[in-house]
């Protein structure tokens, strides 16, 4: 087999960027579902597409793993053309995770992760090892759970089952479909920060679709707004796309709430006050110095306080006032203008 740009997987860092360059898909009875869609993915990064039901969002994902197949353009992964692939093969090295995982019920759940490197000829020991691996990262002892099968499991851990599936042969692309729609939202919430750390461990190049803008801002590097016919809005990281929604369509749909979602995306490190190190904290509320806003004024509601305090190495090294919380994404808006 040759060595192509996808197969090249390995160390961090290895994650490659996608182009799709003016690609489309028109069904045979005249159904426009994607006109002209055009995106560069960077390396490394996760970058969601959202938008209302219908626009195209799960078309454009399935045309990267070709299970459906462009009526025009092209699909570059690392200025590869990968429509001039075998789908098949392509598709052992794009991990896939959809909605309800689409486990094997009568596999458990060691073999379920050794699907793909099963089909690419890995050995038994290996490919358990594999799996074993990729129970832990995804926070499932595998002494427990190896051996289940997909039944024996909660809905949020089939989820988990899925991410590790797609990442078995250490695909240098992951392809995620609504991953976390299934599940209640309190199990979503921790679902969705388990994946946050295991993507700052692989670093994957993803593709997300979700119609949940809350879910887009906390994951996303950059976030994608499509409208009918998979047109594209605005391309822009999540704190970018709320402070400045470029039209009134992107606007309304990140929502009238958008100022406290961009509180949670907005460090509050630039906003402290200084502190002398060993300040009395005087009973003030505390908060991660590498927090955001939002988890500042969590803690000042909580303790209805005024003034929070915000910790470094167990040391405090800067003040925040309410006031301050509202003042700087205020300012930072203005700037912009
Ligand atoms: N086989 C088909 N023939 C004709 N039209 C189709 C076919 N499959 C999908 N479509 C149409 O393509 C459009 C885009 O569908 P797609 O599933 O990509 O939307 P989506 O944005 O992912 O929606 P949702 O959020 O509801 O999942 C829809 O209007 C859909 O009806």
């Amino acid at each position: 087999m040759d060595a192509t740009a996808l197969e090249q997987s390995g160390p961090a860092g290895s994650a490659a960027s996608i182009t799709l360059e003016h690609i489309g898909k028109t069904y045979p009875d005249g159904t426009v579902a994607v006109g002209d869609f055009g995106l560069e993915v960077r390396a490394g990064e996760l970058t969601v597409l959202i938008g209302p039901s219908g626009c195209g969002k799960s078309t454009i994902l399935r045309m990267i793993n070709r299970l459906i197949e462009p009526t025009k353009g092209r699909i570059l992964i690392d200025g590869e053309n990968i429509l001039e692939r075998n789908a098949v093969e392509l598709r052992r090295h794009i991990g896939y995770v959809i909605q309800n995982v689409g486990l094997f019920p009568h596999q458990n759940i060691r073999t379920n992760i050794g699907t793909v490197p099963r089909m690419l000829g890995w050995d038994k020991k290996r490919i358990n090892e594999r799996a074993d691996e990729l129970l832990e990262l995804v926070g499932l002892d595998p002494a427990r759970y190896a051996k289940r099968y997909p039944h024996e499991l909660s809905g949020g851990q089939r989820q988990r089952v899925g991410v590790a599936r797609a990442l078995a042969a250490d695909p240098r692309v992951l392809l995620m479909d609504e991953p976390f729609s299934a599940v209640d939202p309190i199990a979503r919430g921790r679902l969705q920060e388990e994946f946050l750390k295991l993507q700052a461990t692989v670093r994957k190049t993803i593709v997300l679709v979700t119609h949940d803008i809350d879910e887009a801002v906390r994951l996303g590097d950059r976030i994608a707004v499509l409208a009918e016919g998979g047109r594209l809005l605005q391309y822009a990281p999540p704190a970018e796309l709320l402070s400045r929604p470029d039209s009134t369509a992107v606007g309304d749909f990140v929502g009238a709430d958008r100022g406290i979602r961009r509180l949670a995306v907005t460090p509050l490190r630039p906003a402290l006050k200084p502190l002398d190190r060993g300040a009395p904290v005087d009973g003030r509320p505390s908060v991660a110095a590498d927090g955001t806003l939002y988890d500042a004024l969590a803690a000042m509601l909580a303790a209805n306080a005024t003034e929070v305090v915000a910790v470094e190495d167990g040391q405090p090294v800067g003040s925040l006032s309410r006031a301050a919380v509202f003042d700087v994404p205020q300012q930072e808006a203005e700037a912009k203008v």
